[in-house]
């Protein structure tokens, strides 16, 4: 039987870098965001979608998406971020589930699929257990501006445009908090898995 697991969080609140940490314990982890860039490639159906869609002003001169041009039109508008996600979101879904599966059919004891909108999208049928990387609004605002050199209003813009935090950590089962360092959040990882019988 192989466990999957949910990881997610909001924005910056430190997804990837758990994610990371499951290398250590070998077990294969599923990208959702990953997935997001492969299937708006020029080529791919939801790439023609989206320039049906939202115009040739959100690419850039190579043709490939200006993502961060249409970040900004997204989460300014959440009618357009929701059009966004009717062209993404199934596409990334049956990526997701083929690889899930893939891992299963090869007897994996665990597998994790990292998805930020885990709850927004109501995907938490696709895993066993859920898993939330938590920090606090203050550090979430202030690792988001840093990482991606966003303003303040940018960076709300994006945090708001996801179930806050809290809400994410009271449906979890398990949670991760990373308002300290990466070392502390690898022991309580490193902890939760031997609960879970992982390790
Ligand atoms: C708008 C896009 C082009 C901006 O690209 P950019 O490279 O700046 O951001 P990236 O894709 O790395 O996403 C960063 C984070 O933003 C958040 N986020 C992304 N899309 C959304 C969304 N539609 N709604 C809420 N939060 C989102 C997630 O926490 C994600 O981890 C891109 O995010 C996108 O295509 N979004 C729609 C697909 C999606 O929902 N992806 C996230 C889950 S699959
Ligand atoms: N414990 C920590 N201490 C200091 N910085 C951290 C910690 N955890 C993560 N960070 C930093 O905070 C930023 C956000 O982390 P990360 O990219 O892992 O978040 P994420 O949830 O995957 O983001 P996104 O939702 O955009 O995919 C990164 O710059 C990362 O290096």
């Amino acid at each position: 039987m192989t466990l999957v697991i949910g990881l997610t969080g909001s924005i910056a609140s430190g997804k990837s870098t758990v994610s990371l940490m499951f290398d250590e314990f070998n077990i294969p982890v599923v990208d959702a965001d990953k997935l997001s860039r492969e299937v708006v490639k020029p080529g791919e159906k939801a790439y023609d979608k989206i320039v049906n869609t939202f115009g040739h002003e959100i690419l850039r001169d190579d043709q490939t998406l200006d993502r961060k041009k249409l970040g900004g039109i997204i989460f300014a508008d959440e009618d357009k971020r929701k059009q966004l996600n009717s062209i993404v979101h199934p596409a990334v879904r049956e990526r997701m589930i083929f690889r899930r599966d893939s891992f299963i059919e090869a007897g994996e004891t665990c597998v994790v699929l990292d998805i930020p909108l885990l709850f927004e999208s109501k995907l938490t049928h696709f895993v066993d257990k859920t898993l939330v990387v938590f920090v606090d609004e203050g550090v979430q605002l202030k690792r988001l501006m840093e990482r991606d050199d966003y303003t303040e209003v940018e960076a709300w813009q994006r945090i708001k445009s996801q179930i806050s935090i809290d809400e994410k950590a009271k449906k979890a089962n398990a949670i991760i908090d990373n308002n300290g360092t990466k070392y502390e959040s690898y022991i309580q990882l490193e902890k939760l898995l031997r609960e879970w019988k992982i390790i």
